[in-house]
């Protein structure tokens, strides 16, 4: 495993980003006292970095693949304005309880719409002209919600696809497991794919960001 950044790093890059929404923390700490996994929650940085990007792009309709507990959801949401639309997609029926009453407390039910079911059947029943796409839920699937998403994001919109640096282990040439192996031949699918253009930013896990052209 090769290091993506430092922990020391790490923690200056959380001491110096703007306060986290308190919404937010109460999420967090619920998603560790409740879940197995919850590292796999966007957290403090990268969320704000949702929240500024939906901003910035005067975001009207953005789409999340892997809800979770919510938190990128509500990241991205904070980042619309009262009209627009963000649906989240979430296999995990056991997850819907704490996902809609964090949607509540932060105020968003008008915004967040919430799919419970399978990723792959959902998506193509979705709108088109999407603004921004997060992909974040099963890995091995990342190139089928791309080809599945693409058609569906407006031009000049952004994919942005998570943990597509898989902890460094995708510069290792000493780590070919199966996983690492579909994480790198997607990520070298898209910087050749003339129908977008791309770059990882190493934010956490490493998000791939491809702005269709
Ligand atoms: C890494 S977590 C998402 C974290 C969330 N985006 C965040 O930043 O807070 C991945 C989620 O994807 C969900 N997932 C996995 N496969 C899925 C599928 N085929 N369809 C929909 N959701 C799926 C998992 O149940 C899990 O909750």
């Amino acid at each position: 495993m090769l290091p993506i950044t430092h922990p020391e790093i790490d923690k200056y890059i959380e001491k110096v980003a703007t306060e986290e929404d308190p919404i937010l923390v109460e999420l967090d700490r619920a998603t560790h006292f409740q879940e197995n996994l919850p590292h796999m929650l966007s957290g403090h940085p990268q969320g704000l970095f949702l929240t500024i990007l939906a901003k910035s792009m005067n975001a009207k309709n953005i789409l999340e693949i892997g809800t979770f507990t919510g938190y990128a959801a509500i990241a991205l949401a904070k980042g619309m304005d009262s009209n627009g639309q963000l649906n989240t997609i979430e296999i995990d029926d056991e997850k819907e309880d704490i996902i809609q009453k964090f949607i509540n407390k932060a105020n968003l039910n008008e915004i967040i719409k919430l799919h419970i079911g399978e990723a792959l059947d959902i998506i193509p029943s979705l709108d088109d002209e999407i603004d921004i796409i997060f992909i974040d839920a099963d890995k091995m699937n990342n190139d089928a919600y791309f080809e599945l998403c693409l058609p569906k994001l407006r031009s000049g919109g952004l994919l942005l696809i998570d943990n597509v640096l898989w902890k460094g282990n995708v510069a290792d040439p000493e780590i070919n497991d199966k996983m690492t192996k579909a994480i790198m031949d997607f990520n070298i699918k898209v910087t050749s794919d003339k129908r977008v253009q791309s770059c990882i930013l190493p934010l956490r896990d490493g998000i791939l960001m491809a702005q269709k052209l």
